[in-house]
Protein backbone atom coordinates (compact mmCIF):
# COMPACT_ATOMS: atom_id res chain seq x y z
CA UNK A 1 0.00 0.00 0.00
CA UNK A 2 1.16 3.56 -0.67
CA UNK A 3 2.49 5.59 2.45
CA UNK A 4 0.53 8.87 2.41
CA UNK A 5 1.72 12.43 3.99
CA UNK A 6 0.04 15.47 4.63
CA UNK A 7 1.60 18.57 4.25
CA UNK A 8 0.13 21.82 5.93
CA UNK A 9 1.31 25.33 6.15
CA UNK A 10 0.90 28.72 3.95
CA UNK A 11 -0.44 32.15 4.63
CA UNK A 12 3.45 33.45 2.84
CA UNK A 13 5.81 31.43 1.08
CA UNK A 14 8.16 31.27 3.56
CA UNK A 15 5.32 28.99 4.91
CA UNK A 16 5.41 26.96 1.77
CA UNK A 17 9.06 26.90 0.56
CA UNK A 18 10.10 24.05 2.31
CA UNK A 19 6.88 21.99 1.44
CA UNK A 20 7.61 22.77 -2.05
CA UNK A 21 11.39 21.52 -1.62
CA UNK A 22 10.24 18.53 0.04
CA UNK A 23 6.92 17.50 -2.27
CA UNK A 24 9.24 16.27 -5.26
CA UNK A 25 11.11 14.06 -3.39
CA UNK A 26 8.01 12.07 -1.58
CA UNK A 27 6.70 12.62 -5.44
CA UNK A 28 9.85 10.14 -6.59
CA UNK A 29 9.45 7.60 -3.66
CA UNK A 30 5.66 6.84 -4.68
CA UNK A 31 3.82 8.38 -1.60
CA UNK A 32 0.63 9.32 -1.90
CA UNK A 33 0.37 13.76 -1.32
CA UNK A 34 -1.97 15.78 0.27
CA UNK A 35 -1.64 19.69 1.28
CA UNK A 36 -4.59 21.17 3.73
CA UNK A 37 -4.19 24.60 3.28
CA UNK A 38 -6.32 28.03 3.01
CA UNK A 39 -9.12 28.97 0.01
CA UNK A 40 -6.97 31.83 -0.94
CA UNK A 41 -4.14 31.94 0.59
CA UNK A 42 -0.35 31.85 -1.44
CA UNK A 43 -0.14 28.31 -0.74
CA UNK A 44 -2.97 27.11 -2.86
CA UNK A 45 -1.58 28.90 -6.29
CA UNK A 46 2.05 27.65 -5.00
CA UNK A 47 0.58 23.86 -4.94
CA UNK A 48 -1.45 23.93 -7.73
CA UNK A 49 0.94 25.85 -10.01
CA UNK A 50 3.77 23.49 -9.50
CA UNK A 51 2.36 20.54 -8.50
CA UNK A 52 -0.93 19.83 -9.71
CA UNK A 53 -0.50 16.04 -9.08
CA UNK A 54 -0.67 16.81 -4.88
CA UNK A 55 -4.12 16.87 -4.07
CA UNK A 56 -5.10 20.14 -2.61
CA UNK A 57 -7.79 20.84 0.15
CA UNK A 58 -9.38 23.89 1.29
CA UNK A 59 -9.72 24.60 5.00
CA UNK A 60 -11.56 27.80 6.71
CA UNK A 61 -8.47 29.86 8.41
CA UNK A 62 -8.88 31.85 10.99
CA UNK A 63 -5.91 34.64 11.80
CA UNK A 64 -4.30 34.74 15.29
CA UNK A 65 -2.93 38.49 16.11
CA UNK A 66 -1.24 40.00 18.49
CA UNK A 67 -2.92 42.78 18.46
CA UNK A 68 -6.64 44.46 18.08
CA UNK A 69 -8.80 43.90 15.06
CA UNK A 70 -12.36 43.10 15.16
CA UNK A 71 -11.78 40.07 13.11
CA UNK A 72 -10.26 38.47 16.46
CA UNK A 73 -14.19 38.27 17.01
CA UNK A 74 -14.92 35.84 14.23
CA UNK A 75 -11.76 34.64 13.54
CA UNK A 76 -11.67 31.92 16.77
CA UNK A 77 -14.60 30.66 14.69
CA UNK A 78 -13.09 29.94 11.60
CA UNK A 79 -9.85 28.19 13.48
CA UNK A 80 -12.57 26.17 15.08
CA UNK A 81 -14.38 25.35 11.89
CA UNK A 82 -10.93 24.79 10.37
CA UNK A 83 -10.45 22.20 13.19
CA UNK A 84 -13.39 20.27 12.05
CA UNK A 85 -12.54 20.62 8.52
CA UNK A 86 -9.01 19.24 8.58
CA UNK A 87 -10.55 16.09 11.49
CA UNK A 88 -12.79 14.93 8.91
CA UNK A 89 -10.06 15.15 5.97
CA UNK A 90 -7.19 13.53 8.02
CA UNK A 91 -9.78 10.66 9.06
CA UNK A 92 -10.21 10.00 5.99
CA UNK A 93 -7.13 10.38 4.57
CA UNK A 94 -5.58 8.66 7.53
CA UNK A 95 -2.12 9.65 6.28
CA UNK A 96 1.15 8.05 7.96
CA UNK A 97 2.48 11.52 9.52
CA UNK A 98 1.77 15.47 8.81
CA UNK A 99 4.17 17.78 7.98
CA UNK A 100 3.90 21.25 9.05
CA UNK A 101 6.10 24.42 7.74
CA UNK A 102 3.60 26.94 10.05
CA UNK A 103 1.46 29.79 9.40
CA UNK A 104 -1.79 30.03 10.86
CA UNK A 105 -3.49 27.38 8.60
CA UNK A 106 -1.30 24.30 9.98
CA UNK A 107 -2.83 24.75 13.74
CA UNK A 108 -6.40 23.43 12.86
CA UNK A 109 -4.40 20.83 11.24
CA UNK A 110 -2.07 20.08 13.89
CA UNK A 111 -4.49 20.04 16.52
CA UNK A 112 -6.84 17.73 14.43
CA UNK A 113 -3.78 15.46 13.37
CA UNK A 114 -2.64 15.50 17.25
CA UNK A 115 -6.50 14.40 18.02
CA UNK A 116 -6.52 11.18 15.82
CA UNK A 117 -2.85 10.40 17.26
CA UNK A 118 -1.46 10.98 13.63
CA UNK A 119 2.26 12.13 14.11
CA UNK A 120 2.91 15.00 13.35
CA UNK A 121 6.91 16.83 12.70
CA UNK A 122 7.14 20.47 12.31
CA UNK A 123 9.22 22.89 10.85
CA UNK A 124 10.69 26.37 12.12
CA UNK A 125 12.83 28.49 9.49
CA UNK A 126 13.41 31.35 11.70
CA UNK A 127 15.55 31.86 14.75
CA UNK A 128 12.88 32.32 16.94
CA UNK A 129 9.60 30.35 16.74
CA UNK A 130 6.69 32.03 14.89
CA UNK A 131 3.05 32.00 17.44
CA UNK A 132 1.47 29.30 15.32
CA UNK A 133 4.48 26.69 15.67
CA UNK A 134 4.76 27.71 19.04
CA UNK A 135 1.15 26.69 20.24
CA UNK A 136 1.32 23.25 18.28
CA UNK A 137 4.60 22.75 19.44
CA UNK A 138 3.45 20.17 22.34
CA UNK A 139 1.24 18.17 19.91
CA UNK A 140 4.40 17.39 17.41
CA UNK A 141 6.44 14.69 17.72
CA UNK A 142 9.56 16.41 16.34
CA UNK A 143 10.30 20.32 15.94
CA UNK A 144 12.99 20.37 12.64
CA UNK A 145 14.65 23.81 12.99
CA UNK A 146 16.98 25.70 10.54
CA UNK A 147 19.31 27.94 12.96
CA UNK A 148 20.95 25.99 15.78
CA UNK A 149 20.15 28.34 18.36
CA UNK A 150 16.80 28.34 17.84
CA UNK A 151 16.31 24.92 20.16
CA UNK A 152 16.87 27.38 22.85
CA UNK A 153 13.42 28.87 23.38
CA UNK A 154 12.17 25.14 22.65
CA UNK A 155 10.99 23.19 26.08
CA UNK A 156 12.44 19.59 26.36
CA UNK A 157 14.45 17.84 23.43
CA UNK A 158 12.15 17.24 20.25
CA UNK A 159 14.08 20.07 18.44
CA UNK A 160 15.96 19.12 15.93
CA UNK A 161 18.49 21.18 13.86
CA UNK A 162 18.58 20.12 10.35
CA UNK A 163 19.69 23.69 8.66
CA UNK A 164 18.01 25.15 5.86
CA UNK A 165 15.75 23.01 3.42
CA UNK A 166 16.54 24.15 -0.21
CA UNK A 167 14.77 23.73 -2.98
CA UNK A 168 16.31 20.97 -5.57
CA UNK A 169 16.26 23.49 -8.50
CA UNK A 170 18.76 26.69 -6.89
CA UNK A 171 21.83 24.97 -7.97
CA UNK A 172 20.52 24.76 -11.68
CA UNK A 173 19.64 28.16 -12.13
CA UNK A 174 21.32 29.57 -15.41
CA UNK A 175 22.82 33.08 -15.53
CA UNK A 176 22.36 33.59 -19.06
CA UNK A 177 18.38 32.12 -18.77
CA UNK A 178 17.90 34.98 -16.40
CA UNK A 179 19.56 37.58 -18.25
CA UNK A 180 17.48 36.31 -21.53
CA UNK A 181 14.30 36.86 -19.08
CA UNK A 182 14.74 40.13 -18.45
CA UNK A 183 16.21 41.56 -21.97
CA UNK A 184 19.61 42.33 -19.93
CA UNK A 185 23.41 42.76 -21.35
CA UNK A 186 25.32 41.19 -18.90
CA UNK A 187 27.46 44.05 -19.35
CA UNK A 188 26.36 46.02 -15.61
CA UNK A 189 26.43 44.15 -12.38
CA UNK A 190 22.74 43.92 -11.43
CA UNK A 191 21.17 44.05 -8.43
CA UNK A 192 18.18 41.92 -7.50
CA UNK A 193 15.09 43.16 -5.02
CA UNK A 194 13.41 41.23 -2.98
CA UNK A 195 10.88 42.55 -0.60
CA UNK A 196 10.08 39.01 1.14
CA UNK A 197 7.33 36.88 -1.15
CA UNK A 198 4.37 39.39 -0.59
CA UNK A 199 6.70 42.48 -1.84
CA UNK A 200 7.34 44.98 0.83
CA UNK A 201 5.43 48.45 0.28
CA UNK A 202 8.96 50.02 1.91
CA UNK A 203 11.35 48.44 -0.10
CA UNK A 204 9.70 49.38 -3.69
CA UNK A 205 9.43 52.98 -2.70
CA UNK A 206 13.21 52.97 -1.51
CA UNK A 207 14.12 51.76 -5.08
CA UNK A 208 11.49 53.46 -6.73
CA UNK A 209 12.80 56.92 -5.66
CA UNK A 210 16.54 55.43 -6.17
CA UNK A 211 16.35 54.20 -9.13
CA UNK A 212 17.92 56.47 -11.48
CA UNK A 213 20.71 56.71 -9.56
CA UNK A 214 21.16 53.45 -9.20
CA UNK A 215 20.48 52.28 -13.09
CA UNK A 216 23.54 54.56 -13.82
CA UNK A 217 25.53 51.02 -12.20
CA UNK A 218 23.10 48.54 -12.00
CA UNK A 219 20.85 46.45 -13.91
CA UNK A 220 17.71 45.71 -12.09
CA UNK A 221 15.74 42.86 -11.09
CA UNK A 222 12.60 43.61 -8.91
CA UNK A 223 10.41 41.03 -7.16
CA UNK A 224 7.50 43.36 -6.68
CA UNK A 225 4.92 40.96 -4.72
CA UNK A 226 1.55 40.33 -6.67
CA UNK A 227 -0.43 43.63 -7.22
CA UNK A 228 2.67 45.79 -6.36
CA UNK A 229 4.43 47.09 -10.07
CA UNK A 230 4.35 49.99 -10.99
CA UNK A 231 4.60 50.08 -14.90
CA UNK A 232 5.61 53.63 -15.36
CA UNK A 233 8.84 52.43 -13.82
CA UNK A 234 9.90 49.96 -16.75
CA UNK A 235 12.38 51.22 -18.74
CA UNK A 236 15.92 49.26 -20.56
CA UNK A 237 17.92 48.07 -17.53
CA UNK A 238 14.86 47.70 -14.86
CA UNK A 239 12.74 44.13 -14.65
CA UNK A 240 10.02 44.12 -12.60
CA UNK A 241 8.22 40.89 -11.15
CA UNK A 242 5.34 40.20 -8.83
CA UNK A 243 5.57 36.44 -7.46
CA UNK A 244 8.18 34.54 -9.94
CA UNK A 245 7.24 30.49 -9.98
CA UNK A 246 9.76 28.98 -12.19
CA UNK A 247 12.62 30.86 -13.58
CA UNK A 248 13.24 32.28 -10.13
CA UNK A 249 16.68 31.35 -9.40
CA UNK A 250 17.95 31.94 -13.17
CA UNK A 251 16.74 35.31 -11.92
CA UNK A 252 18.92 34.94 -8.54
CA UNK A 253 21.97 33.43 -10.19
CA UNK A 254 22.16 36.46 -12.53
CA UNK A 255 22.28 38.84 -9.56
CA UNK A 256 25.43 39.97 -7.97
CA UNK A 257 24.08 41.57 -4.67
CA UNK A 258 20.79 41.11 -3.40
CA UNK A 259 18.37 43.89 -1.18
CA UNK A 260 15.85 41.79 0.55
CA UNK A 261 13.79 41.64 3.80
CA UNK A 262 15.19 39.16 6.02
CA UNK A 263 12.68 35.86 5.70
CA UNK A 264 14.69 32.80 6.45
CA UNK A 265 14.16 30.59 3.52
CA UNK A 266 15.27 33.78 1.06
CA UNK A 267 18.12 34.58 3.23
CA UNK A 268 19.52 31.08 3.74
CA UNK A 269 19.02 30.70 -0.56
CA UNK A 270 20.73 34.05 -1.32
CA UNK A 271 23.15 32.50 0.96
CA UNK A 272 23.82 29.22 -0.91
CA UNK A 273 24.15 30.89 -3.93
CA UNK A 274 26.52 32.82 -2.23
CA UNK A 275 24.73 36.44 -3.40
CA UNK A 276 26.31 39.19 -0.61
CA UNK A 277 22.85 40.49 0.59
CA UNK A 278 21.73 44.11 2.20
CA UNK A 279 19.16 42.76 4.67
CA UNK A 280 16.01 45.19 5.86
CA UNK A 281 14.33 43.23 7.69
CA UNK A 282 10.19 43.78 8.76
CA UNK A 283 10.05 46.13 11.76
CA UNK A 284 9.02 45.04 15.45
CA UNK A 285 6.17 47.11 15.46
CA UNK A 286 4.76 45.01 12.45
CA UNK A 287 6.08 41.63 13.71
CA UNK A 288 7.44 39.86 16.71
CA UNK A 289 11.29 41.39 15.37
CA UNK A 290 12.19 37.43 14.06
CA UNK A 291 13.84 39.21 10.63
CA UNK A 292 15.49 41.53 12.75
CA UNK A 293 17.43 38.64 14.82
CA UNK A 294 17.98 36.43 11.64
CA UNK A 295 19.49 39.66 9.66
CA UNK A 296 21.81 40.19 12.76
CA UNK A 297 22.67 36.79 12.63
CA UNK A 298 23.65 37.19 9.14
CA UNK A 299 25.49 39.90 9.84
CA UNK A 300 27.31 38.46 12.21
CA UNK A 301 28.76 35.74 10.24
CA UNK A 302 29.69 38.62 7.48
CA UNK A 303 26.97 37.35 4.92
CA UNK A 304 25.32 40.96 4.94
CA UNK A 305 24.91 44.48 5.95
CA UNK A 306 21.41 45.41 7.94
CA UNK A 307 19.83 48.66 7.67
CA UNK A 308 16.84 48.20 10.04
CA UNK A 309 13.54 50.66 9.31
CA UNK A 310 13.75 52.98 11.76
CA UNK A 311 17.68 53.98 10.40
CA UNK A 312 16.54 53.92 6.41
CA UNK A 313 17.47 56.64 4.22
CA UNK A 314 18.26 56.62 0.77
CA UNK A 315 22.28 57.63 1.70
CA UNK A 316 22.53 55.15 3.67
CA UNK A 317 21.39 52.96 1.89
CA UNK A 318 23.45 53.58 -1.63
CA UNK A 319 26.35 53.44 0.80
CA UNK A 320 25.54 50.03 1.98
CA UNK A 321 25.31 48.78 -1.55
CA UNK A 322 28.46 49.84 -2.79
CA UNK A 323 30.27 48.34 0.20
CA UNK A 324 28.50 45.37 -0.92
CA UNK A 325 29.61 45.48 -4.39
CA UNK A 326 33.38 46.72 -3.39
CA UNK A 327 33.88 43.97 -0.96
CA UNK A 328 31.62 41.15 -2.82
CA UNK A 329 34.23 38.38 -3.34
CA UNK A 330 35.69 38.82 0.17
CA UNK A 331 31.81 37.77 1.27
CA UNK A 332 31.64 34.88 -1.36
CA UNK A 333 34.44 33.35 0.30
CA UNK A 334 32.86 33.55 3.74
CA UNK A 335 29.41 32.05 2.40
CA UNK A 336 31.25 29.39 0.51
CA UNK A 337 32.49 27.85 3.56
CA UNK A 338 28.98 27.60 5.05
CA UNK A 339 27.21 24.17 4.41
CA UNK A 340 24.74 24.60 7.09
CA UNK A 341 22.03 23.70 4.54
CA UNK A 342 20.14 20.48 3.51
CA UNK A 343 19.77 19.27 0.33
CA UNK A 344 15.78 17.83 -0.34
CA UNK A 345 16.53 13.78 -0.45
CA UNK A 346 18.74 14.60 2.64
CA UNK A 347 16.01 15.77 4.63
CA UNK A 348 13.47 13.33 3.15
CA UNK A 349 15.87 10.74 4.56
CA UNK A 350 16.20 12.18 7.91
CA UNK A 351 12.44 12.83 8.26
CA UNK A 352 11.11 8.77 6.85
CA UNK A 353 13.65 7.51 9.72
CA UNK A 354 12.38 9.89 12.27
CA UNK A 355 8.98 8.74 11.41
CA UNK A 356 9.60 5.01 11.05
CA UNK A 357 10.99 5.64 14.42
CA UNK A 358 7.96 7.17 15.63
CA UNK A 359 5.92 4.70 14.25
CA UNK A 360 7.92 2.01 15.35
CA UNK A 361 7.56 3.41 19.37
CA UNK A 362 3.83 3.78 19.46
C1 LIG B 1 5.57 39.31 6.45
C2 LIG B 1 5.85 37.94 6.96
O1 LIG B 1 5.04 37.29 7.58
N1 LIG B 1 7.09 37.49 6.75
C3 LIG B 1 7.52 36.17 7.20
C4 LIG B 1 7.47 35.21 6.05
O2 LIG B 1 8.23 35.83 5.03
P1 LIG B 1 8.26 35.36 3.52
O3 LIG B 1 7.03 34.66 3.11
O4 LIG B 1 8.70 36.53 2.73
O5 LIG B 1 9.34 34.21 3.65
P2 LIG B 1 10.80 33.89 3.24
O6 LIG B 1 11.58 35.08 2.91
O7 LIG B 1 11.31 33.00 4.31
O8 LIG B 1 10.59 33.00 1.95
C5 LIG B 1 10.06 33.49 0.77
C6 LIG B 1 10.11 32.39 -0.23
O9 LIG B 1 9.41 32.83 -1.39
C7 LIG B 1 10.20 32.58 -2.52
N2 LIG B 1 9.85 33.53 -3.59
C8 LIG B 1 9.88 34.87 -3.36
C9 LIG B 1 9.58 35.75 -4.39
C10 LIG B 1 9.23 35.22 -5.65
O10 LIG B 1 8.94 35.95 -6.61
N3 LIG B 1 9.21 33.87 -5.83
C11 LIG B 1 9.51 32.99 -4.81
O11 LIG B 1 9.48 31.77 -5.00
C12 LIG B 1 11.64 32.74 -2.03
O12 LIG B 1 12.52 32.12 -2.92
C13 LIG B 1 11.54 32.06 -0.66
O13 LIG B 1 11.69 30.66 -0.77
O14 LIG B 1 7.99 33.93 6.45
C14 LIG B 1 9.35 33.95 6.91
C15 LIG B 1 9.76 32.51 7.27
O15 LIG B 1 8.98 32.01 8.30
C16 LIG B 1 9.50 34.91 8.09
O16 LIG B 1 10.87 35.00 8.42
C17 LIG B 1 8.95 36.27 7.70
O17 LIG B 1 9.01 37.14 8.81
Amino acid sequence: MKRKIVFTGGGSAGHVSVNAALIPEFQKKGWDIFYIGSYEGIERSIINTNFPEVKYLSVPVGKLRRYFAWKNLSDPILVIKGFLESRSILQEINPDFIFSKGGFVSVPVVSAGRSLKIPVIIHESDYTPGLANKLVFPFSKAICTTFKETGQFLKGSKSLHVGAVLREGIFQGEARKGLEICGFTGLKPILAVMGGSLGSAKINKLIERNLPVLLEKYDIIHFCGKGNINEALRQAGYAPFEFVNKGLFDLVTASSVVVSRAGSNSIFEFLALEKPMLLIPLSSKASRGDQIINAKSFEKAGYSRVIEEEQLTDELFLKEIAYLAQNREQIQNRMSRNKEFKRSNEMYELLVKQIDKISAAQ
